[in-house]
């Protein structure tokens, strides 16, 4: 076998991106070239949404424009709501969501058109908010509440999840939550939503699949598990031998490590601002003592540092979300990214399809048969 292997693709460059930069040395990430922490202080999350589709923040027409097609989509249409309902309750959030957005491909009579891609994205950002906020309200056996078009995203997400719109600190550790999930060049979901493009298959096809990709724990799904952690662990003074434990039993710390960074998560010290601006709303400090002592502890024995889902988990959970909802909440910040990647790889496409060392049984041939 004279090819070397680079199990998990570890470091191979796969293609060209233009659409965000992960600097691991600086620990640093661009969208389009801006600074993320500067898009998280300064700008909604449909200006950003914007910005990863068409490469430059909107003119204050455009914003206009932009935002009117998002809100005149935000109605949960009566298949979608029949296809939600078809999924049991004790099915995963993240399975509904994937069926609901085949659903909407399977409904869109644009679906093989690339030219709309840029239209069924807008669509699909919309739309995602409308599944789960539905979907989360009927496993609490509560009744769907309807758009509220004078609301930007981020309020009338809450208010369709909540039936009203909380109070800002926590519309912005949302609003911040998004921004930070948006985008992040090659990870695995949007990878996968790039090697579906390249096959030719359209836009909706290659977000489910991404959708399928993101609710593994090693990736989206480690916000969801961060909150196990949090529960298991269930006070800071426990959180030394619980990590001893933990490591010495092999075990994934959920929350921690990252394939890229190696000295920190970039968009980690814009989210811990805002879970401590929630944690101080709330009074939940224990929650606050606990993280912090397990941080503490996993950086002191493997020099791991958390990732972005570690301060995600417990905002989430500090906000009002069910744990089963937050990795839903990474898909509707994500689809953004997902969709400029489709984007970039249809408009310049290469079937993606490696090679593979083969290590089974040497030729050989089938003798008589009984
Ligand atoms: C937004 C996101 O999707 S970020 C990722 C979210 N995922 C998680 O939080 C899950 C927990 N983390 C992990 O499983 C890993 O850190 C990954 C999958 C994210 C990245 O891992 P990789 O780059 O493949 O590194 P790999 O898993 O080989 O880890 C290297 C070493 O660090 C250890 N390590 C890495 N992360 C962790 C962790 N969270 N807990 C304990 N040990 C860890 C590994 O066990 C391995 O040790 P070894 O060399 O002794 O075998
Ligand atoms: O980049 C990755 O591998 C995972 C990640 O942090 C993300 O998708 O946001």
């Amino acid at each position: 076998m004279s090819e070397e292997i680079r199990k998990g693709l570890v470091g191979v460059v796969a293609d060209t991106t233009a659409v965000s930069e992960v600097d691991p040395e600086t620990s640093s990430l661009l969208y389009r070239g801006y600074p993320v922490p500067e898009l998280a202080e300064r700008c909604t999350f449909e200006e950003v949404a914007y910005l990863l589709w068409h490469g430059e923040l909107p003119a204050p027409l455009e914003r206009v424009a932009f935002e009117g097609e998002g809100r005149a989509q935000r109605a949960l249409s009566d298949r979608v709501r029949a296809a939600v309902d078809l999924v049991p309750t004790a099915a995963h959030p993240m399975d509904v969501l994937r069926t609901a957005v085949s659903v909407l491909g399977a409904n869109d009579r644009r679906v093989g058109d690339r030219a709309a891609d840029a239209g069924k994205a807008v669509g699909l950002l919309s739309q995602i908010p409308a599944v789960i906020a539905y979907d989360q309200r009927r496993r609490r056996g509560e009744e769907l509440v309807a758009p509220r078009p004078d609301l930007g995203f981020i309020e009338n997400f809450l208010h369709m999840t909540f039936g009203e719109v909380p109070d800002p600190v926590v519309v912005d550790a949302f609003r911040v939550s998004l921004i930070l999930y948006a985008e992040h060049s090659f990870n695995a979901s949007t990878f996968t939503a790039r090697v579906i493009t390249s096959t030719g298959a359209d836009l909706y096809s290659a977000v489910v699949g991404a959708i399928g990709a993101l609710k593994g724990p090693l990736h989206g799904g480690a916000n969801e598990a961060v909150m196990a952690v949090l529960e298991e662990v269930g006070e800071a003074g426990r959180a030394e031998e619980w990590v001893d434990r933990a490591l010495a039993e092999k075990r994934k710390v959920m929350g921690f490590g990252h394939r890229v960074y190696k000295h920190g998560d970039s968009r980690v010290p814009t989210m811990k601002a805002a879970l401590d601006r929630l944690v101080e709303r709330t009074g939940n400090q224990e929650l606050l003592a606990l993280y912090d002592a397990i941080e503490a502890a996993m950086v002191a024995r493997t020099g791991i540092r958390p990732n972005l889902d570690y301060p995600s988990g417990p905002a989430y959970h500090l906000m009002g979300f069910d744990t089963a909802t937050f990795t839903p909440l990474f898909v509707a910040a994500r689809v953004t990214g997902w969709t400029a990647h489709i984007m970039e790889q249809a408009a310049d496409n290469a079937l993606i399809r490696p090679l593979s060392a083969y290590v089974g049984p040497t030729e050989r041939h089938l003798g008589p048969r009984t």
